[in-house]
């Protein structure tokens, strides 16, 4: 081949490169996703690779120490710090699992799930609804248009307020929705000061169940109903199969979590902070529709991901560490699916809570 045909070729393929590479921030955007935006949360280019070095040696350290979980919401900070433009982008605005829904699409399973909360703790206009771990809000949003009730997320993240906020004002919906930075196992709400609260995929994330629990039980008026979709073990896991250990603990390590509880354990904290235990049920179980096919179904995506997030930070448009992030999600999935395919997690453990009528504060 000559030189000229050869720089033809290499023009041809720079221009192929090019058009690609349009045409994927193109089609992400028409669905409402930011592909040019990966700044990794209020993290700076330099500090991402700090930052994930530091959130991987906190997560290898013996658990159950005392010190480790004080460091808990610190170190959940710092992972959505990581992740929060990533899920925003390649999941949207709901950070939370949904059982898919056959002949609907996965935007419709989600606001199903959402809404299902409306009717289980009987949200209703006038009512001020808290919304424990609220992440950018895509579940306060869809709730509070459902149910025209008023209501007030809580994230330990500062800039997933930020998001939340931003969102809340373009859907119109700033007047009924609240976003506050804060810690939800130490928050500064008064006693009794809400009708109704739910958590969704987020408390988790908390060291002690019974922290968390304890403080949604004293803001809540009495007879107020909460209802929380757990992440838990469920009674197939084995703790002598290395497998599921290896399953469980990829999902722990990759979703910034203390450590699984158990599904029987959930209703038992419960009732130890107060509450009376409405309902209990696992939401993943038929006949619901498996909620791990929408990450099955992303292989192609993660692929084409992969390769978005290498150009964007070669081209410095994204942070160094977000490559190294987009992996670790990429393995976070792979260990999701596999605890949903044998059965042994599930991400939508409901209980359904109310505080005794004769019951204040505590
Ligand atoms: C409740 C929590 C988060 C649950 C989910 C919203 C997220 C768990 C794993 C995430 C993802 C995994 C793979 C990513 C993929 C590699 C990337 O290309 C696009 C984004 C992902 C699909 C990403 C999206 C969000 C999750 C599904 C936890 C933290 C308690
Ligand atoms: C997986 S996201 C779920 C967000 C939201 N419920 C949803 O479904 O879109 C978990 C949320 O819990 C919040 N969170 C975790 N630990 C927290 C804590 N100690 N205090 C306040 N928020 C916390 C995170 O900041 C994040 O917003």
């Amino acid at each position: 081949m000559d030189t000229a045909a050869l720089l033809a070729t290499a023009a041809v393929f720079a221009a192929g490169v090019l058009y690609w590479f349009i045409w994927v921030m193109g089609s992400a955007e028409v669905k409402g996703k930011r592909a040019v935006d990966l700044k990794m949360g209020s993290i700076t280019k330099d500090k991402v690779q700090d930052k994930y070095k530091q959130y991987w040696s906190f997560f290898r350290r013996p658990k159950d120490t005392v010190e480790s979980s004080e460091n808990v919401p610190a170190f959940v900070d710092t992972f959505y710090n990581l992740v929060t433009d990533i899920y925003e982008w390649g999941w949207g605005q709901s950070f939370h699992f949904s059982p898919s829904v056959p002949n609907r699409s996965h935007r419709d399973a989600t606001r199903i799930h959402e809404e299902r909360v409306v009717d289980l703790i009987k949200a209703r206009p006038g009512h001020r609804i808290l919304d424990v771990g609220c992440g950018v809000g895509g579940p306060m949003r869809a709730i509070a248009a459902r149910s025209g009730s008023t209501v007030v997320g809580i994230t330990i993240n500062e800039y997933q307020v930020g998001r939340a906020r931003s969102h809340n004002r373009k859907a119109g919906l700033d007047g009924a929705c609240e976003v506050v930075c804060g810690n939800f196992l130490q928050m500064s709400f008064e006693d009794c000061s809400f009708d109704g609260a739910y958590s969704i995929e987020a408390t988790c994330h908390a060291p002690r169940l019974e922290d968390v629990y304890a403080e949604i039980y004293r803001v809540l008026k009495p007879g107020g109903l909460y209802v929380s979709y757990e992440w838990v073990t469920t009674g197939l896991f084995r703790a002598d199969d290395p497998k599921h250990v290896e399953t469980i603990q990829g999902i722990e390590r990759g979703d910034a979590l203390p450590g699984l509880r158990a599904q029987d354990q959930i209703a038992g904290v419960a009732r130890k902070v107060g509450f009376e235990v409405v309902e209990e049920r696992d939401l993943a179980l038929p006949p619901a529709g498996p909620w791990w096919t929408r990450l099955k179904m992303g292989r192609l995506a993660y692929w084409r991901n992969h390769v978005l997030v290498s150009v964007m930070t070669l081209l410095r448009f994204a942070p160094k560490g977000v490559v190294e992030v987009h992996e670790m999600l990429y393995e976070t999935a792979r260990h999701l699916t596999h605890g949903g395919e044998t059965g042994i997690f599930t991400p939508m453990h409901m209980v359904l809570c109310r505080k005794p009528i004769d019951k204040a504060s505590s």
